[in-house]
């Protein structure tokens, strides 16, 4: 692994660790709002299958976007790491009394149930967590390369759905990030302050 990899993710970590509980309230709010307006701006108005990730170690504050997607009708799936190669993910429904477990990093999941997991292309838009972007859309995650390996055949194809987009605060933007061959970019990143387009 680049040490430079590893540096910027331990310093950007501890920088989103240390938002307040105020200020990561207020950028769950601006959240929900630009990712519906990013919704509306598609001019589609039918439900949509979008996953998500429920927040952890100071990431964007996803609850009140769920709420809301669940409240517009929209299907929400989270990520579960794969029970059997444990390297990648699977995409399960979500609903407000989804039983519930805590995967290996104390992040809680959707106990596994086959009849409720999306395939990745059925999914129309697929929110991302991540701890650095830079200006060109790069993503740099937790380390664990999951999407990564979940995203990779997707993207040697010319793939029309899902749409990637990460979440991110602002505080999380770098100039440029060291990218690695696997590194697959982002077309959309929504910050509480702006939403990135390439
Ligand atoms: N909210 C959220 N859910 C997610 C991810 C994510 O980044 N955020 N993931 C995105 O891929 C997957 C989990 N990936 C993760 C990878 C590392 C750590 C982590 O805390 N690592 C510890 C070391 C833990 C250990 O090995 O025991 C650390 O770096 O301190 C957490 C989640 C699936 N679910
Ligand atoms: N497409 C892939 N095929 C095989 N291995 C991969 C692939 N993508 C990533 N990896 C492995 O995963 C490890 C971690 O990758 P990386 O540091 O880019 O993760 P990340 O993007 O920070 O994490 P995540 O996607 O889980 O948020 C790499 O060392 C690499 O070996």
């Amino acid at each position: 692994m680049s040490n430079k990899r590893a540096k910027i993710r331990a310093e950007i970590r501890n920088t989103r660790k240390n938002l307040s509980n105020n200020q990561q309230i207020i950028a769950a709010q601006s959240l929900k709002m630009n990712f519906i307006q990013h919704l509306k701006s598609e001019k589609t108005t039918n439900s949509k299958h979008i996953a998500i990730y429920l927040s952890n170690d100071g990431e964007l504050d996803t609850s009140l976007l769920i709420k809301e997607l669940w409240s517009l009708n929209h299907t929400v799936y989270l990520p579960i790491i794969h029970p059997f190669n444990g390297a990648n993910l699977l995409f399960q429904r979500y609903e407000k009394n989804s039983p519930m477990r805590a995967n290996r990093y104390g992040i809680l999941e959707p106990k596994l149930n086959c009849s409720q997991i999306c395939p990745l292309p059925v999914l129309d838009y697929l929110l991302m967590p991540l701890v650095a972007f830079d200006k060109q859309g790069n993503r740099l995650g937790m380390g664990g390369g999951f999407y990564d390996r979940t995203l990779a055949r997707l993207h040697e194809q010319n793939w029309q759905k899902p749409q990637l987009i990460g979440l991110a605060h602002e505080c999380q933007k770098v100039e440029a990030l060291p990218i690695e061959s696997w590194d697959v970019p982002l077309k959309t990143i929504i910050t509480p302050d702006k939403t990135y387009c390439w």
